[in-house]
């Protein structure tokens, strides 16, 4: 389990964070929602130990983060990190030379779920490629938690379907997702857990299978309620 507990972060006199707490489940998605500018990013890289946060703890499977918690995590940003001459294949090689946990079977599934090459260059790729490239670079990884920025942005809906199938498929299998995007839609029927900020905190945190169940709503109708549109 991911714990975020009373997170706060300042950057410069803006006080983004004013103490987040939420948790995230192996096997469950996650979803961060919020309008733009609240701190969905900002949280993203507190657990990635890629922003310092001024107070408040982050703990993975209940331990605090240090060195070793991101052989366990991993994080799939939405711009292609590897060269733009390099190739699917290379980037996958490179993988597979760099991380102990790369597991090739999975990559050459994915590859083949996406129905990418392995010979197609990295600068010739579109941005729904891209997006799936760095999907499949991150679900290659035998870790059990997977963060996603904005997955879904500027994606076509043939691609946004696509990447959506694959986090009901076995290849997300048990692993804990945290996910923010703005295309609610897209993911509506696969989140488990949602997460609402405002304002520097948690306003509301429910399971969306339940508020569909139990008050018939949408979490589009609940971010409404929250958000007052
Ligand atoms: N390195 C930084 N220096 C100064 N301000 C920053 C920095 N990073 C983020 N911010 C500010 O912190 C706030 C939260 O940014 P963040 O990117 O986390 O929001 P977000 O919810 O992910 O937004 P979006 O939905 O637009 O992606 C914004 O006002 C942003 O300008």
């Amino acid at each position: 389990m991911i714990e975020v507990k009373e997170i706060t972060k300042k950057f410069g006199l803006k006080q983004v964070l004013k103490g987040v707490s939420f948790t995230a489940n192996k096997g469950e998605i996650t979803c961060l929602i919020g309008i733009n500018g609240v701190g969905k990013t900002t949280i993203m890289n507190a657990i990635m130990n890629l922003t310092p946060i001024n107070s408040g703890e982050i703990l993975i499977d209940g331990e605090k983060l240090r060195k070793e918690s991101y052989e366990k995590i991993t994080f799939i940003p939405d711009a292609i990190t590897m060269l733009p001459q390099m190739t699917i294949g290379d980037a996958m090689q490179f993988m597979k030379d760099f991380y102990k946990s790369w597991n090739q079977k999975r990559a050459a599934e994915l590859l083949s779920f996406f129905k990418l090459k392995e010979d197609e260059r990295i600068s010739n790729l579109s941005k729904g490629n891209t997006a799936k490239v760095n999907l499949l670079l991150g679900l290659g990884l035998d870790v059990d938690y997977l963060l996603m920025d904005e997955p879904f942005s500027g994606i076509d809906i043939f691609s946004r379907e696509q990447i959506a199938d694959v986090f009901t498929s076995h290849l997300v299998e048990d692993r804990g997702v945290i996910i923010t995007t703005h295309e609610i839609n897209d993911i509506e029927h696969l989140i488990d857990k949602v997460v609402i900020l405002d304002n520097g905190v948690v306003v509301k945190s429910f399971n969306a299978e339940g508020v569909r169940e139990n008050e018939g709503k949408s979490v589009v109708d609940v971010m409404r309620e929250v958000y007052k549109q």
